[in-house]
């Protein structure tokens, strides 16, 4: 059957940042990340958190079990980091298959209250990181609430990646969800075992999302959204076609009634349609050419692993994700919910 849309292909993207939680949620999150990728770095702040070898290759069990048949979908394992990670536990992950360790500064984040006080504390697990050749991935925030919640980001720059970077230069660390003009310079002016991710949200949306006739809490995240200045340098930064900075959703989904309410979480969902989100983006900025290296490319290649061989299309046909998906026993009210996307995908 020919197509009046207008088509594009790509080879099959990787997310290098999802959250799929466990449980029931799996039987959500799992499909809506493999029918578009190939890959995903799992984040491990489930409660209580993944801290060993053990817990990460159960959590992968698991995640494999909710993989649809007929789609083929591997989950990168991670663990998190707390102030008592043993150095030795490093050796056992990697042998393990585990790629990388997530450093939550204590208290930034959704489930981070597990998460390290004190980068110092830390230092003979990165040691140990840096000899094993597993990648460090930060929730660059601070913390303090002196610090207005909108600068966490810059001040984290100051105050902890340029010591950081300084202490372990052969480390590769990936600045997660960057969401501002200074992250993107700083990982822009690194040497090349610095990279970022970028979420759909923040390339599409500015903080303005969020209040826009009321207040929104399904565009409340994790570094906050910020000004639109931010946005435009995002979305020159993962349009430049520099390998610095490569596609990680941050999909995080959260029960509806827990982000519609008077403390809500933290958390977009947008593991249902994050590839079309990124390709909106892409045509806007008149660069759908350099999506394939921010999908598909650049993000293998930081984490020394290969390029997918196999290709997803997507065709410029308007669709409407649903108001809610089943979460559990809850709902889950995904990004874009019932609005128009431009880009769906048609063949996965
Ligand atoms: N991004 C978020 O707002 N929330 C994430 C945690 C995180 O990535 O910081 C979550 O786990 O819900
Ligand atoms: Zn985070
Ligand atoms: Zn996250």
């Amino acid at each position: 059957m020919s197509t009046a849309h207008p088509t594009l292909s790509l080879t099959r993207p990787d997310d290098w940042h999802i959250h799929l939680r466990d449980g029931a949620a799996l039987a959500t999150t799992v499909p809506h990340a493999a029918q578009q990728f190939a890959r995903a770095i799992v984040m491990p702040n489930l409660k209580p958190p993944v801290t060993t070898a053990a817990l990460a290759q159960a959590y992968k069990e698991r995640i494999l079990a909710a993989v649809p048949q007929g789609l083929s979908f591997e989950p990168l394992m991670t663990l998190y980091l707390t102030d008592n990670l043993a150095p030795e536990e490093i050796a056992r992950a990697k042998a393990a298959g585990v790629v990388a360790c997530k450093l939550y500064p204590a208290g930034a984040t959704t489930n981070s209250d597990h998460g390290v006080t004190d980068i110092r504390k830390i230092y003979p697990t990165l040691e140990a990181m840096q000899r094993a050749g597993m990648l460090l991935l930060v929730h660059g925030e601070v913390t303090s609430s002196d610090i207005d919640l909108f600068d966490r980001e810059a001040a984290f720059i100051d105050q902890h990646m340029i010591p950081l970077r300084r202490d372990f230069p052969e480390l590769k660390i990936v600045f997660e969800h960057i969401t501002t003009k200074e992250a993107a310079q700083y990982v822009e002016d690194s040497d090349s075992h610095t990279g970022a991710t970028i979420t759909a949200q923040h390339l599409l949306y500015n903080r303005n999302a969020i209040f826009t006739g009321g207040i929104r809490p399904h565009y409340y995240c994790l570094p906050v959204l910020k000004r639109e200045v931010h946005r435009q340098a995002l979305v020159k930064a993962a349009t430049s076609g520099s390998p610095k900075f490569f596609l990680g959703t941050d999909s995080a989904p959260h029960a509806a009634q827990l982000k519609e309410a008077a403390t809500g979480c933290a958390g977009c969902y947008t593991a249902h349609a994050a590839i079309e989100m990124y390709a909106e983006v892409f045509d806007n900025a008149g660069a759908l050419d350099k999506l394939e290296g921010f999908a598909s490319f650049y993000g293998p290649d930081f984490y020394n692993l290969p390029r997918n061989t196999d290709r997803i299309t997507l065709a410029r046909q308007s669709w409407t994700p649903p108001e809610a998906f089943a979460f559990g026993e809850a709902e889950l009210k995904p990004l874009r919910s019932g609005e128009a996307l431009p880009w769906k995908l048609v063949t996965a």
